[in-house]
């Protein structure tokens, strides 16, 4: 997988490199390009933005630039044999919300270009111009506002990119995780059995393969009722 991400910031995407997806771009698994738009704009200041049509606080992202940028990596990925139709992702409060389904989605794709805005959004027509070469998807993390796209990004890409085959050491671990099913996740515990006069439940020491796996499962139960009970309304 080729994954393009589009920043005034390019900066912020640094911790790409660390860990995990760090490790993966070192092995090949996963190809992961950062840009900086203001490589496509061409007057002195490097202008990106300017005042809202209708009038309004902040500023607005001007569309010239995120066409070049966008042009550039269609272009380069052509080049480059990589076949897919790429899938654009606009990371914005007013999206669809990005959930683990979405990565699992996203994570057979070829191609993603994740398109960071900052100020008060990205001119509306790029979206509409893209959807020429692109699956154009507006994406929100959730209910709050970020001052940009930048943190999203990081997140969908670590979000998917484990997903990736190869990527975390252990895939089973992908298995038993929130969401992977549905639920939240079974607490989890380690040495010492007593810790600052707190103990493992008792079960978990038992050895009873059966009734741990039941166990667990109420715990997810549980757990999800008394913190997600959407999950459950689905
Ligand atoms: O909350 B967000 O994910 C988000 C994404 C993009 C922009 C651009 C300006 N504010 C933003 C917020």
């Amino acid at each position: 997988m080729r994954i393009d991400v589009v920043s005034i910031f390019p900066e912020y995407l640094a911790a790409l490199e660390l860990s995990l997806i760090g490790r993966a771009r070192q092995d090949g698994l996963l190809d992961v390009r950062v840009h900086d738009l203001r490589e496509f704009t061409f007057d002195r200041h490097r202008t990106v933005d300017d005042t809202p049509y209708g009038g309004g606080a902040g500023m607005v992202m001007k569309p010239e630039p995120w066409a070049l940028a966008l042009e550039s990596i269609a272009d380069d990925a052509a080049a480059s044999g990589v076949a897919d139709r790429p899938t654009l992702l606009v990371p914005t409060p007013s999206g669809e919300v990005f959930r683990q389904a979405t990565a699992a989605q996203l994570a057979e794709q070829q191609h993603l270009v994740i398109a960071c805005g900052r100020y008060e959004g990205i001119d509306e027509r790029v979206f509409d111009w893209a959807s020429e070469r692109f699956d154009v998807r507006l994406v929100s993390l959730g209910d709050y506002v970020l001052n940009g796209g930048e943190v999203a990004a990081l997140a969908m890409v670590e979000a998917v990119g484990r997903l990736l085959p190869g990527v975390v050491g252990n895939p089973h671990s992908l298995v038993e995780e929130s969401h992977s099913d549905g639920l939240l996740e079974y607490p989890v515990y380690t040495k010492p059995a007593q810790w600052r006069g707190h103990e493992v439940p008792p079960i978990l020491l038992s050895g009873d393969h059966g009734r741990i796996a039941s166990w667990r499962r109420e715990q997810q139960l549980e757990r999800t009722r008394a913190r997600r009970p959407d999950l459950l309304s689905d």
